[in-house]
């Protein structure tokens, strides 16, 4: 995997880490590190020793949108017939827990990026926001429908129509950033979480991922009957006998993701 340009792509433990590499244009999401992003997250979530997967980018951005230069030029044809950000879709049926480890900005597409995944971690000096107003557009990388169920119709509508950044105590606060840590300390911090899920039984991290899941797109009885049928089902696998054990044992559990 060493033929990326645009992103870094390593292997820490059972997590796989991405880093976003285009410093220079604040990891401005072009197609091809859009595409890199796609094959690495595909390949991680193939890979039987990768248990989470960490999207991080610099300390001064995550990633401060789609890249603007590059859409400028294109016509309604150009985005229609190519479906212009419909690859990004493929990072939300990942079905591995992802993690988005957020520094500097985190604007547009960097924010909606960061939403693609299932845990965001923000250091101190986050921004988050969707200024696509103030180019004449809108979100189209899925941030008016995640942000809204993150933070609420008030927020969302406040963002979206005011293209205002928020820092990473109001995305805390509203409930879209799961922890604030120092900015030193981010990278530490969100290999620590993800090793800690990546460490879980694998089968029963992504049952877990996609019960959480079904609650953006169904009613709260069928979320619940969907838990119980899955619940039931985690009674099948071997590392529920493992986990139980170990509990009345005394003793770390020792998953073999079966
Ligand atoms: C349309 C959809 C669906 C999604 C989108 O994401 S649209 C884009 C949304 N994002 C933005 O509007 C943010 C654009 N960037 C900025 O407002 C500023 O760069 C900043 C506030 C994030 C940082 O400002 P600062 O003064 O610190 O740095 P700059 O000199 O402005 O940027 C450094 C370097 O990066 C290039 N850059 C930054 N963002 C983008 C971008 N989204 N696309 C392309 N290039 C970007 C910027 O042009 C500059 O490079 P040059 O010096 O070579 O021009």
């Amino acid at each position: 995997m060493s033929d990326f340009e645009t992103i870094l792509l390593e292997r820490k433990g059972r997590v796989g880490v991405i880093t976003l590499n285009r410093p220079k244009a604040l990891n401005a999401l072009n197609a091809q590190l859009m595409g890199e992003v796609v094959a690495a997250v595909t390949d991680l979530d193939r890979d039987p020793e990768i248990g989470a997967i960490l999207i991080t980018g610099s300390e001064r951005a995550f990633a401060a949108g789609a890249d603007i230069k590059e859409m400028a030029p294109k016509s309604y044809m150009d985005m229609y017939l190519d479906d212009w950000f419909a690859a990004w879709d493929r990072l939300a049926s990942a079905r591995k827990p992802t993690i988005a480890a957020v520094a500097g900005y985190a604007l547009g597409g960097g924010c909606e990026l960061a939403m693609l995944c299932d845990i965001i971690l923000a250091a101190d000096n986050a921004k988050f926001g969707q200024p696509e107003i103030k180019l004449g557009v809108i979100p189209g990388i899925g941030g008016s429908q995640r942000l809204t169920r993150a933070v609420g119709k008030a927020k969302a509508m406040d963002l979206c129509l005011t293209g205002r950044n928020m820092d990473a105590e109001e995305a805390e606060r509203a409930g879209l950033v799961s922890r604030i840590v120092p900015a030193a300390d981010l990278l530490t911090e969100a290999l620590a979480t993800a090793t800690t899920i990546a460490e879980m039984s694998l089968p029963i991290a992504m049952m877990a991922k996609e019960s959480v899941n079904r609650s953006f797109e169904t009613t709260l009885a069928e979320g619940v009957r969907f838990e119980r049928r899955v619940f039931h089902s985690t009674f099948a696998t071997a590392d529920q006998k493992e986990g139980m054990a170990a509990f009345v044992d005394k003793r770390a559990p020792e998953f073999t993701n079966s």
